[in-house]
């Protein structure tokens, strides 16, 4: 497998009227993670969006080699589904390797054992972005780009995630986490994205 890599050459990145920030560039390659901080509204989200090639930057390059892991806040789990059977779809989509005890362990890891049977629109915010994780350990990709990952965990599972994310990168991967919350991950690097300047607009 190639060195996964992520690269970002003076991108700028316009919402509306608002150009919400420009001149960012940054370069991670595998072992390597970064957290991105910021305000509400000062475009973590945008940033994510861009990198992973859903959003056109207005300007800037973005250069990557290696598969995307996608977290964000819209989960795509069937709502009418009992949660097995939404994650199911995913383990054929994404073809998931044919790994049942790491599967079952997953399970357990993430306490999602009870809730296989339980429909997704009953899922507690917690419970989804739970289920959204065993996701995303399912797809085995490269580079993580996770869009606050954090919100409505409970404190284990803040350092599960925590855990989640050092094993990654341990293991050669990379991320990139946009979070409003701390993250305790060691040797993570921070981009903080600066609140919105009036004057700074094209
Ligand atoms: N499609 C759109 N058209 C116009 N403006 C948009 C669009 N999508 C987002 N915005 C605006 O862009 C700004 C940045 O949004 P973004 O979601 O990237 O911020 P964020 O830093 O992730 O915020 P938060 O911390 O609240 O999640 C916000 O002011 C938002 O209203």
């Amino acid at each position: 497998m190639e060195a996964p890599r992520l690269a970002a050459r003076d991108l700028a990145c316009r919402r509306g009227e608002r150009l919400l920030f420009r001149g960012l560039s940054l370069e991670l390659s595998g072992g390597q993670a970064l957290h991105v901080t910021g305000s509400n509204g000062t475009g973590k989200s945008s940033l994510i969006r861009i990198l992973a090639r859903l959003l056109r930057p207005y300007a800037g390059e973005v250069e990557r080699s290696g598969t995307i892991g996608l977290l964000d806040q819209t989960m795509a789990l069937d709502e009418h589904l009992p949660l097995g059977r939404a994650l199911a779809f995913w383990r054929r989509i994404d073809r998931w390797p044919d790994r049942d005890d790491a599967t079952g362990e997953r399970v357990g890891q993430l306490g999602l054992r009870d809730l296989m049977d339980v429909p997704v629109r009953y899922l507690s915010t917690g419970q989804r972005k739970r289920a959204a994780l065993f996701r995303l350990l399912g797809q085995g990709a490269d580079i993580w780009l996770l869009d606050e990952p954090l919100n409505g965990l409970d404190r284990d599972a803040v350092a599960l995630v925590e855990a989640l994310v050092a094993q990654h990168i341990a293991s050669g991967g990379l991320a990139l986490v946009a979070s409003h919350q701390p993250i305790a991950v060691a040797g993570m690097a921070v981009l903080h994205l600066p609140d919105y300047a009036p004057g700074v607009d094209a």
